[in-house]
């Protein structure tokens, strides 16, 4: 009992969410049945939204705040194509100081706004070898390495008005967003550049070690970074459908004679590059989505 009132006082309570949640509805008319969460230096998509009605993350009560370059830390509600949506231009990282709670807070904000589907995006080192920078990589699946020693979102006592103590896995992304977004980029002409695979987040903020490029590329993975996958876990808590893709802004060092350097401004410079191409796969990927209720806004 006592640590329960511990855990829900450090404001991931679901009151806590339904507070910013009422907060918002109370300032913004759109009623958003999709939440996108823009990779770093993808902000760009947020402004693509018509009719914007935007926050500072500072104003929002209870929101964390940006840190990092290349996420602005505003909430932008607006429209894509006519369908109404809310865009986290920023996100926030585990390496940032916040608790896993606290990164995440904001799917469960986006539930309680009545959001159906998240698309998280994001910038990754590229581990599978056939990958090439400014590849977009449909997410299937994630390896949570953190996860299983415990640094995990769900940690804690569980309130069934979120979603099972137990939740599944196995269909984190959803194939039939999948499955869109290949037709979507393939309408595109993005099929040379379009790939699918599976992203492995790490705690960050240093890159990885060439050792440890190599053991997660054997593990299964064909990208890193250092986020999406605790958005995903909790938005399915939750009840959302999740689509996400990676950017590979960088190819992973994975040999000893290598010169390359993994930096940050070599991830923002690609995502500058391949900006109006995701831009455009976003919006019409939200276009196509099918709303499984009808919104009111
Ligand atoms: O995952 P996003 O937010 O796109 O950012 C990626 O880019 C940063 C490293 O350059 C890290 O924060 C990594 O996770
Ligand atoms: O190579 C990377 N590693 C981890 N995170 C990243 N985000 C962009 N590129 C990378």
């Amino acid at each position: 009992m006592h640590k329960r009132h511990v855990v829900c006082s450090r404001g991931y309570s679901y009151e806590d969410c339904q507070a910013t949640a009422d907060w918002l509805l109370a300032q913004a008319a759109v009623r958003p049945q999709v939440a996108i969460v823009c990779g770093s230096g993808m902000g760009g998509l947020a402004d693509t939204l018509k009719d914007q009605v935007a926050f500072n993350y500072k104003d929002i009560p209870n929101f964390p705040l940006s840190t990092v370059p290349g996420h602005a830390g505003r909430l932008v509600f607006g429209t894509l194509k006519g369908r109404p949506c809310v865009c986290m231009q920023g996100r926030f990282h585990l390496y940032e100081g916040y608790p896993v709670q606290k990164i995440t807070k904001p799917m469960r904000i986006f539930a309680l706004l009545g959001v159906e589907t998240v698309i998280l995006t994001n910038a990754a080192g590229g581990l599978n070898q056939d990958f090439k920078v400014g590849d977009i990589m449909i997410i299937k699946d994630h390896l949570n390495i953190a996860g299983f020693a415990g640094n995990h979102p769900l940690v804690g006592p569980n309130d069934d008005r979120f979603g099972v103590r137990f939740p599944c896995m196995s269909d984190a992304y959803d194939r039939d967003l999948q499955q869109l977004a290949l037709d979507v980029g393939q309408d595109l002409g993005y099929g040379d550049f379009l790939r699918d695979g599976v992203y492995c987040v790490v705690g960050g903020p240093s890159f990885e070690t060439i050792a440890e490029c190599r053991m997660l590329h054997k593990l299964g993975a064909d990208a890193v970074g250092m986020s999406t996958v605790h958005e995903t876990i909790v938005a399915r808590h939750c009840g959302m459908r999740v689509f996400a893709l990676s950017l590979i802004t960088n190819k992973a060092v994975m040999e000893y004679d290598s010169e390359e350097k993994a930096n940050h401004e070599e991830v923002l410079e690609t995502s500058r590059v391949r900006a109006s191409q995701l831009e455009k796969f976003v919006s019409n990927l939200v276009s196509r989505i099918k709303p499984s209720k009808l919104s009111n806004s």
